[in-house]
């Protein structure tokens, strides 16, 4: 099987549209990424934060570590080479993890719940090395909130409901990183490092995937239904495109939330991306998630998953959180304990013992 190519612009013209919907089903439901051609982000803003991303992850360690992800109640900074574990394995990777600025309503009023701390403002890194960063990050971020509503009304469509039934479920959270990976030097060609472990993206509705490498620099692959792992290698000109964990919910499992890995082969070289994932309301309920339901169980496509994709945990669906917000605190905590030791003491110790 293939990883199938979206035109964004056909998939919004009437004249193509039925075939673009066919694709886009049969990518959704079948294949779980696809690229996204002819998406119109503006060349300029991709190409300006591809350029800095060598000098962004070249700076001193001090440096880095002045906007550290332990510092941010938000989960919003840096994380250090090796600091992250996927599937009880260690990640070959490093990334900064930056929101769409927003203010730390959870300070100013404590009533709230504990997952309103999720969002806050970003770690902005002091640096004169790479002049205009963050208009470069704010710009990308602003290209990719548009882009992301764009698509969701195709596939809206493509699923057989109405343009705009997919917006209510997207909310204020949406959040980008920027992620360098490095294979390891004891790295072979049988047993490559790991850049990322097998996962399915739990922050966020769309999750959009720049590849700012070489397009030699392969490494991304998703796990197909039948349990082979495929790879999606790097095409100019276009993002990749998954579902994260809430959108298999609302559709009730007929679209899964893509399981992917990055796996490094040994060689001299660097690789770069840029997910973008596109916020899911906090304060959704189970209730609220299922309103669709009976749409997707009235369709009666058919729909599967391989034994290695039903193993990753998903937490909303099954367990006992009640907000959509709370489930991503736990998930967040758990991935990143020294933030959850320090800024998530009360709900600590029941989130890691949560198995
Ligand atoms: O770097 C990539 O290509 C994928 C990254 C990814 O899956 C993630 O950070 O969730
Ligand atoms: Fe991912």
């Amino acid at each position: 099987m293939s990883i199938p190519t979206i035109d964004l612009r056909k998939a919004e013209d009437p004249f193509y549209c039925t075939q673009s919907q066919e694709n886009i089903r049969h990518a959704l439901i079948e294949v779980g990424f696809l690229y996204l051609s002819n998406h119109g982000i503006d060349e300029a803003v991709i190409q300006d934060l591809v350029a800095i991303l060598p000098t962004l992850f070249a700076l001193p360690d001090k440096a880095k570590e002045s906007v550290a992800l332990v510092q941010s109640p938000h989960f919003l900074g840096y994380s250090k080479f090796g600091a992250e574990i996927t599937a009880r394995v260690q990640d070959q990777r490093e990334q900064f993890e930056i929101a769409n600025d927003l203010p730390d309503k959870r300070r100013l009023d404590p009533a709230l719940p504990l997952y309103t701390m999720l969002q806050g403002p970003n770690q902005w890194l002091k640096t004169n090395a790479i002049p205009r960063y963050r208009d470069m990050v704010e710009s990308y971020i602003t290209a990719m909130q548009d882009l992301a509503l764009r698509f969701v009304r195709v596939v809206a469509e493509a699923l057989g409901l109405p343009a705009a039934s997919l917006f209510s479920f997207t909310g204020p959270g949406d959040r980008l990183k920027l992620v360098h990976y490095k294979p390891s030097p004891e790295a072979t060609f049988d047993a490559p490092s790991q850049g990322v472990g097998p996962h399915k993206d739990s922050s966020g509705w769309m999750t959009f995937l720049l590849q700012a490498s070489d397009p030699t620099i392969k490494g991304l692959q998703v796990l197909s239904k039948d349990g082979a792992w495929l790879d999606v290698p790097p095409i100019p000109g276009t993002l990749v495109v998954n579902m994260g964990q809430a959108f298999e919910v609302v559709t009730n499992g007929v679209c899964k939330a893509t399981t992917h890995r990055v796996l490094l082969p040994p060689g001299e070289y660097d690789r770069y991306s840029v997910p973008f994932f596109q916020g899911v309301r906090p304060d959704l309920t189970k209730q609220d998630l299922k309103t669709l339901w009976e749409h997707f169980d009235r369709k009666r496509w058919n729909t599967r998953e391989s034994e290695e994709g039903r193993r990753i945990d998903s937490p909303f669906l099954r367990r006992k959180y009640e907000t959509w917000g709370e489930a991503q605190l736990r998930t967040k905590v758990r991935s990143h304990r020294d933030v959850g030791k320090r800024h998530y003491a009360e709900v600590f110790e029941k989130y890691i013992g949560d198995d």
